[in-house]
């Protein structure tokens, strides 16, 4: 008989759809997430779906009016609250949608956006304002990890997002970790890898706050998760779940992800 997994902090398994799906479609992939995974397992482990803007409020009514054990996020938001800032959404907007998380600092929108340390420093700050839970995520490129300068860049990228963010602030926050030359690449960073960045994101969270805060902080690993992998990523320590990119939008194997305890126990 399989025995039963515990962990020190509940893992969370998110799934970031990017710009894919409709809101037909969103409806769809989340109700079979949902049926596919028992009140148990959505127990143990926290399931989000990072839809696109456009599906937010679907998946709201879908979620509220089904009672799903799920909960869902946007995948950006604006600094401003409010103004002449054409296509950009605000905290405000995504909390009246419900949303429990947003993602920052996502390496496709520094790169294809620009984003920089500080915009997504204040990304942070208008998540906490707005009631959100940043998914703040940093990660290095090729070039710099064959530097072998991942860990440092890792945690200067870390250090920025989070200027004057009180620790009243921070101990909600989840952290992850997703080396860009793992994103879509197929290209999954080994367990230990993962588990190096995460073990110096933790150590320097207890630096910056303390060591209590960090241990209670969430730091996830994101870089093409699959059912495949997931087991060996979450059994390192420091990793306390995955951010999801294309397996996300494929119902079975997201499922598959996020009950992976049963996979670590399985054999
Ligand atoms: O936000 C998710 C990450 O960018 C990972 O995407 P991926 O699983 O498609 O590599």
């Amino acid at each position: 008989m399989a025995k039963k997994v515990t962990f020190d902090r509940r893992p969370l398994i998110a799934g970031n759809w990017k710009m894919n799906l409709n809101h037909l479609e969103a409806i769809s992939l989340t109700q079979k997430v949902a049926i596919s995974l028992t009140e148990e397992q959505l127990d143990l482990v926290e399931v989000a779906v990072i839809p696109p803007f456009t599906d937010l409020r679907s998946v709201q009514t879908l979620v509220d009016g089904d009672k799903l054990l799920l909960v869902y996020g946007a995948q950006d938001l604006s600094p401003f609250d409010s103004g002449a800032y054409t296509g950009d959404i605000s905290g405000a907007m995504l909390a009246k949608l419900g949303c429990t998380y947003v993602v920052i600092g996502h390496s496709e929108r520094r790169e294809y956006h620009n984003e920089d340390d500080a915009l997504v420093n204040a990304k942070v700050k208008a998540a906490f304002k707005h009631g959100l839970t940043p998914i703040l995520c940093v990660g290095e490129g090729l070039s710099v990890r064959e530097e072998s300068q991942h860990v440092s860049h890792c945690t200067s990228q870390l250090d920025a997002a989070l200027a004057k963010i009180p620790a009243e602030q921070v101990k909600d926050i989840v952290v992850a970790y997703e080396p860009v030359w793992a994103i879509g690449t197929g290209k999954v960073a080994s367990p230990e890898d993962a588990q190096e960045v995460c073990a110096a994101i933790r150590a320097r969270l207890a630096e910056k706050y303390s060591p209590e805060i960090a241990d209670g902080i969430r730091i996830l690993y994101g870089g093409s998760v699959k059912a495949k992998s997931v087991a060996g990523i979450m059994a390192q320590p420091d990793v306390d779940g995955a951010l999801v990119g294309g397996a996300s939008i494929d119902a079975d194997e997201f499922a598959t992800i996020a009950r992976f305890p049963e996979h670590a126990t399985a054999s």
